[in-house]
């Protein structure tokens, strides 16, 4: 199981420093990493401003997850906050590349390899297909922050994520949307000794026993998994050195 939704605690949204510089969208891209299940952007963040927000994070009111967990609760050994933050959210949406390359430059890594005179598809022909992958048409972004920091020895046992439902409102709107998460978002804000998010593909006829495959928290990248009934049985390897900073939150579309 993924990590349950709480009640929000009575955190007022923290003052997040601004989220600049970002390097122009033209010099990011969204990168296939697994087609429908992960894909990466590299240098969401650049380095200089993880930094600063790992040691803006610290400040903040961090728990420990209890040793025992919850009955159908994964075994999370980290320390987390959570709070509850449309307008932060919708930053990181649309203040970033992260709306345009998730939206109408979704799947043009395909066509990198082509001749120089392929065409790509059309903006709306790729927003098309992103639609496909995504679930429908993305809203923005869970405004349910969760921020984790795992020391040496802390890690996120194997599980599934769930998705939710919510009503969704952004900061700038004035009428909500039934909605529902339909990917996870993770951005690494460190890298360190260990640490890594590993996925674990089902068996099938074609393939009996698929690699797992692992991804290295870098400085600065998000990525994206699926999740709900085709989530990707993952962990959250232990860390081994120094620490790893998440960001966590997910894509929301129309329920
Ligand atoms: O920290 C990680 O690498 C994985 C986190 C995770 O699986 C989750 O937030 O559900
Ligand atoms: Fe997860």
């Amino acid at each position: 199981m993924g990590p349950s939704p709480r009640p929000s605690p009575a955190y007022p949204p923290p003052n997040w420093p601004p989220l600049r510089p970002l390097l122009p969208a033209a010099d990011l891209r969204l990168e296939t990493l697994v087609p429908d299940q992960i894909y990466l952007i590299r240098n969401f963040l650049p380095a200089s401003l993880c930094k600063t927000y790992a040691s803006f994070l610290a400040s903040l009111p961090l728990t420990t997850t209890p040793g025992k967990p919850k009955k159908d609760e994964a075994v999370r050994v980290n320390d987390r906050f959570q709070v509850e933050d449309a307008r932060f959210a919708e930053m990181l949406w649309s203040g970033t590349a992260m709306k345009e390359l998730a939206t109408t430059r979704f799947g043009e890594d395909e066509y990198d390899e082509y001749d120089e005179g392929a065409t790509l598809p059309s903006p709306e022909e790729l927003a098309r297909r992103a639609q496909e992958v995504w679930g429908g048409e993305p809203l923005g972004l869970n405004p349910n922050i969760r921020i984790y920091r795992y020391s040496a020895g802390q890690f996120f046992a194997q599980h599934y994520d769930e998705s939710n439902s919510l009503t969704f409102l952004p900061s700038t709107a004035t009428k909500s949307t039934p909605a529902r998460t339909t990917w996870t978002l993770l951005i690494y804000l460190t890298t360190c000794g260990g640490g890594e998010t590993v996925f674990y593909p089902e068996p099938t006829r074609a393939d009996r026993n698929p690699e797992p495959i692992s991804v290295a928290p870098e400085i600065g990248m998000a990525l994206f998994h699926r999740h709900g009934d085709h989530c990707m049985l993952h962990e959250g390897k232990e860390v081994t050195s120094g620490e790893k900073w998440v960001l966590r939150s997910d894509l929301v579309v129309p329920r």
